[in-house]
C-alpha cells in the first residue's frame, strides 16, 4: 500500500509500503493512484514528493503477481496520470529505482537520488521489457545509444552514472527525501512543460540505422537464443519511429509477446529460485533458520594450483585474512605472482582498494595453526587429501572447519581421518574459482549444522550462490554430467560427429557443446577419474572393451588420451586448433576417420542421428539423473538443481534449469521419450525413468513448486 502524508504545510507525501523492495502490487498500486487524487485535491498542497519506506524507492512491478490474475490498477495509467498531474511530482529515490520503480520515477517531473542509489532497467532479465512507458521515456530523456544499453544490458547504474546520463536531477549524500522536500517546494508554482518526458521528441543521431543494426548484432551474439533482448532493441526503435501514443501501443504488443513466452516464466522462476537456495535444508533436517553459522576472521588455503589460487583471491577481496600454503618454495613463488595479478584485475576492474595485505604465504602446513578455517585444494587424489587432513586435524586449533574443494571425492571418508568429523564439509568451487558465482556446500553425513551454515555464508561473503547439497559421487553437478557425456559419447558410436552434437547443443542455448567444453576442461582430467575407478582398460577390439561392470561403456575419451590428445592444451582433442592452447576449434579429418575405423573394428554401423534424438538423449538422461538425485535426497529441491546448472554448467538461463525445463516440456513426454530410446537402445545405461520421475509424471505433471510435496523426505537425525 501507500502512505500519505503532509509535511511542512504545503508537500504531499506519498510513501510506498511493501516490504522488502517496495514492490508495485495492485496494493502499491491502488495507493499510490488514491493518493495523487488526494494530493491533486487539496488546495493546500502545493507539489508532490513519492519516496519509499525503509530507505528504498521501489525494487519495480511485483513479480509475484505475473503468475496471477492481474487485479488492482494498471501501471501504465498509474504514471500518466503522475505525469499529466498539475501539480510538480518529485521521486526521492533511495536504495533501488528499478524496472516499473524506475518507470514511475520517470513519470515525475523531477528525480532527487542519494548518492548510494541504483537504477536500472532490469527487466530483459526476467525475459521482459520495461512495460511502463520505460522504453519509450528513457531514450526521449538520455538518447538511444545510453538507453539502448540499459535496457539491453539490465545494468544497475549508480547515482553519480544517472546524474552524468541526465536520468536525475539532483544527487545528495544527505537525506534524499528532505532533499526532494526541499526542491518540492522550491519548484512550487513553476510550469511542467517541459518536464513531462513523454512530450519531448526522441533524439535522432544521424547514424541511428547503423546504432540499430549494432545493437541488434550485439544482443544476438550474447543472447543465446534469449528473446527478450532483440524486443527491447525493437521497443527502443519503436521510440524513435513514432509518436508517443504509437510508440506505447508498440511497447505493450511486445511486452505482451514477451509476457506470455516461456522464456519469461523460465526466468522469473530461476530469479525466486537463485533466491530459495539460501533457505538449504539437508536431508538430515538440518535448516538454514535453526542453524548459526560459527565466525570466520581467519581462513587458509592449501594446495595454489588453478583453484587454490582463485579460491585465496576469492577469499582476501571478501576480507577473510588468509594463509596461503604450498609446499614447494618454486609452486609457491609463482602462484604469490599470479595471485597478485588477479588481485591487481580484479582491483582495478571494480574499483576496490588491493588485498595483497590480506595475504600470508607459506611452505608449511604449520602456518594455519590458528586459523579459523581451512579450505584444502590440492590435487584430486583421495590418498593425498586423506594425509591433508590427517595432518590438518593434528595441527590445527580444536573447532576449526576443514573443507575440501573436491569436485567428487567422499566427504565422509575424507572427514573419517580427523577427530572431528562433524567439522568436515565440501566446498566445490568452479573455475576459475575468483570468477565463477556457484559454490556446492557439501555436507556429509556426519557435518554439523553450524559448519554447514558457516560454509554456506563463506560462500555468500565471497559473492557466490551457495547450494547446500548431500554427499554422493559427483555431488549434484558433475553426477549429473557423467549420464550427459555418456550419451554423447554413445552417439559418437553410432553415428555421430562431435561437431553435429554441439551444434544441437549450442543451439538448445548452451554456450558450448559438450566436446567443445571437454577439449576447454582437458580430456584427461575425466581420464584420470576413469583410471582411478578401474574403468579405463588396455586398448582393444570386441564387444567386451565397451563394457564396464555389465554396462555398455565408451572408450572413446580414453582412446584420445592414450593417442596425447588432451583438448585445447595439447592442439587436438574432439577438435584441431591452430596451435597447443588454440582456442579456435575445427573439425577435424583425422577424427572422423578415427571414428568411422573404430566403429569399422567394434562393428558398429553409422546410422543417421537427427537434431531431436541427439537432444533428447543427452538432456533426458542429464535431467533422469536430476530426478534420482531429488529421490536420493542429493539435492533438496528442483531449484538447487537448476541454479547449479545455470551458474555452473552453462546450461541456458532462459530455459529456467533442467528441471523446471523438464516440467516445461512435460514430464509424462520425458518419461515416455526415455522409455523409447531405451527400448531401441537398451544396452545404453541412463535412459530408464527413475522411480520418483514416473511417480511425479503419472500424479499429472504437477507444477515444480509441488513437486516436493511428493519427495519423501527422511526425518531429521539432529
Ligand atoms: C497477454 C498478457 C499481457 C500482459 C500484460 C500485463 C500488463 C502488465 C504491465 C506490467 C508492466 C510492468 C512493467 C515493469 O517494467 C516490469 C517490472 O518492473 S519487472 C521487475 C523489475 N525489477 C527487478 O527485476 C528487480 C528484481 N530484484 C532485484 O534485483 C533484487 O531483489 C534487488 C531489488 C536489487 C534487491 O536485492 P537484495 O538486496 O540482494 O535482495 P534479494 O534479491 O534477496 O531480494 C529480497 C527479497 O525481495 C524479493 N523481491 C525483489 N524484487 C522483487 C520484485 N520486483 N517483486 C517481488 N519480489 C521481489 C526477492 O524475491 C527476495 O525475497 P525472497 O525471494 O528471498 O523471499
Amino acid at each position: 500500500m501507500a502512505l500519505y502524508s503532509r509535511v511542512s504545510g504545503s508537500v504531499g507525501m506519498i510513501t510506498l509500503q511493501n516490504p522488502p523492495v517496495n514492490a508495485l502490487s495492485a496494493a502499491v498500486r491502488q495507493g499510490i493512484v488514491d493518493m495523487m487524487h488526494r494530493a491533486l485535491s487539496e488546495p493546500e498542497v502545493k507539489s508532490v514528493v513519492i519516496c519509499g519506506q525503509n530507505g528504498k524507492f521501489c525494487g519495480g512491478a511485483d513479480i509475484r503477481e505475473f503468475g496471477a490474475k492481474m487485479t488492482g490498477p494498471p501501471l501504465v495509467p498509474m504514471v500518466h496520470l503522475i505525469e499529466a498531474a498539475s501539480k510538480p511530482v518529485v521521486a526521492a529515490i533511495e536504495g533501488i529505482a528499478l524496472g516499473g520503480g524506475l518507470e514511475l520515477a520517470l513519470s515525475c517531473h523531477y528525480r532527487i537520488a542519494h548518492s548510494k542509489a541504483r537504477l536500472g532497467f532490469p527487466e530483459v532479465a526476467l525475459g521482459l521489457l520495461p512495460g511502463a512507458g520505460g522504453t519509450q521515456r528513457l531514450p526521449r530523456l538520455i538518447g538511444v545509444p545510453a538507453a539502448l544499453d540499459l535496457i539491453t544490458t539490465g545494468r544497475h547504474v549508480t547515482a553519480a552514472e544517472a546524474r552524468q546520463l541526465g536520468i536525475v536531477d539532483e544527487v545528495t549524500d544527505l537525506n534524499a527525501v528532505d532533499a526532494a522536500v526541499k526542491f518540492a517546494q522550491s519548484v512550487t508554482g513553476k510550469s511542467l512543460d517541459a518536464r513531462r518526458i513523454s512530450t519531448y521528441p526522441c533524439p535522432r543521431p544521424p547514424d541511428l540505422d547503423a546504432i540499430f543494426e549494432r545493437a541488434m548484432q550485439q544482443v544476438r551474439r550474447s543472447a543465446r537464443g534469449a528473446i527478450a533482448p532483440g524486443t527491447c532493441v525493437q521497443a527502443v526503435h519503436a521510440a524513435v519511429t513514432l509518436p508517443y501514443a504509437k510508440g506505447m501501443e508498440r511497447e505493450r504488443e511486445l511486452f505482451s509477446l514477451l509476457f506470455t513466452s516461456g522464456q519469461a516464466r523460465a526466468l522469473q522462476y530461476y530469479f525466486f529460485a537463485q533466491r530459495a537456495v539460501s533457505r538449504w535444508s539437508t536431508a538430515n533436517g538440518a535448516r538454514w533458520d535453526t542453524s548459526k553459522p560459527r565466525p570466520v576472521r581467519k581462513a587458509a588455503v592449501i594446495g595454489l594450483g588453478t583453484m587454490g589460487r582463485g579460491i585465496t583471491v576469492s577469499l582476501a577481496q571478501a576480507g577473510f585474512s588468509v594463509v596461503a600454503v604450498e609446499t614447494q618454495e618454486k609452486q609457491l613463488s609463482e602462484a604469490k605472482q599470479a595471485v597478485s595479478g588477479m588481485l591487481e584485475r580484479g582491483a582495478k576492474r571494480r574499483g576496490v582498494p588491493l588485498a595483497h595485505d590480506k595475504i600470508k604465504y607459506s611452505c608449511s602446513v604449520q602456518a594455519v595453526a590458528d586459523v579459523d578455517l581451512v579450505i584444502e585444494a590440492v590435487f584430486e587424489d583421495m590418498a593425498l587429501k586423506k594425509t591433508v587432513f590427517q595432518q590438518l586435524s593434528a595441527i590445527c586449533k580444536p573447532g576449526v572447519l576443514l573443507c575440501t574443494n573436491t569436485s567428487g571425492l567422499d566427504i565422509d571418508e575424507l572427514a573419517s581421518q580427523t577427530q572431528s568429523p562433524e567439522l568436515v564439509v565440501g566446498m566445490h568451487f568452479f573455475a576459475p574459482a575468483h570468477v565463477m558465482q556457484l559454490l556446492e556446500v557439501v555436507y556429509g553425513p556426519r557435518s554439523s549444522p553450524e559448519v554447514v551454515a558457516t560454509a554456506m555464508q563463506m560462500g555468500k561473503k565471497m559473492g557466490k550462490v551457495s547450494v547446500a547439497v548431500g554427499n554422493c559421487r559427483g555431488f549434484v553437478g558433475n553426477r549429473m554430467l557423467k549420464p550427459y557425456l555418456e550419451q554423447a559419447f554413445f552417439l559418437l558410436e553410432e553415428g555421430a560427429t562431435p561437431e553435429q552434437v554441439d551444434q544441437v547443443l549450442e543451439e538448445f542455448g548452451f554456450a558450448m557443446g559438450v566436446f567443445k567444453v571437454s577439449d576447454l576442461s582437458g580430456l584427461d582430467v575425466g581420464w584420470k577419474v576413469r583410471k582411478a575407478d578401474g574403468l579405463v582398460s588396455p586398448a582393444s577390439t570386441g564387444t567386451s572393451a565397451r563394457i564396464r561392470g555389465g554396462s555398455r561403456y565408451s572408450p572413446l575419451g580414453d582412446l584420445l588420451c592414450e593417442r596425447g590428445r588432451f583438448g585445447q592444451k595439447t592442439g587436438r582433442g574432439w577438435y584441431q586448433y591452430d596451435k597447443p592452447g588454440g582456442r579456435v576449434a575445427k573439425p577435424d579429418p583425422w577424427l572422423h576417420g578415427f571414428l568411422e575405423e573404430y566403429r569399422a573394428q567394434h562393428g558398429l554401423v553409422a546410422r543417421h542421428i537427427d537434431h531431436q534424438e541427439v537432444l533428447e538423449r543427452c538432456l533426458y538422461a542429464l535431467i533422469n539423473e536430476g530426478f534420482q538425485i531429488l529421490q536420493d535426497g542429493i539435492a533438496a529441491g528442483p531449484e538447487d538443481i537448476d541454479v547449479i546448472y545455470v551458474l555452473g554448467y552453462g546450461w541456458p538461463r532462459h530455459r529456467g534449469g533442467p528441471m523446471f525445463y523438464a516440467g516445461q516440456v512435460g514430464l509424462d513426454k520425458v518419461v515416455e521419450r526415455l522409455e523409447h530410446y531405451q527400448q531401441i537402445h537398451p544396452d545404453v545405461p541412463g535412459l530408464q525413468p527413475c522411480s520418483l520421475l514416473r511417480k511425479l509424471a503419472a500424479s499429472g505433471n504437477p507444477a515444480i513448486h509441488k513437486w516436493r510435496e511428493v519427495i519423501q523426505k527422511p526425518r531429521s537425525q539432529l
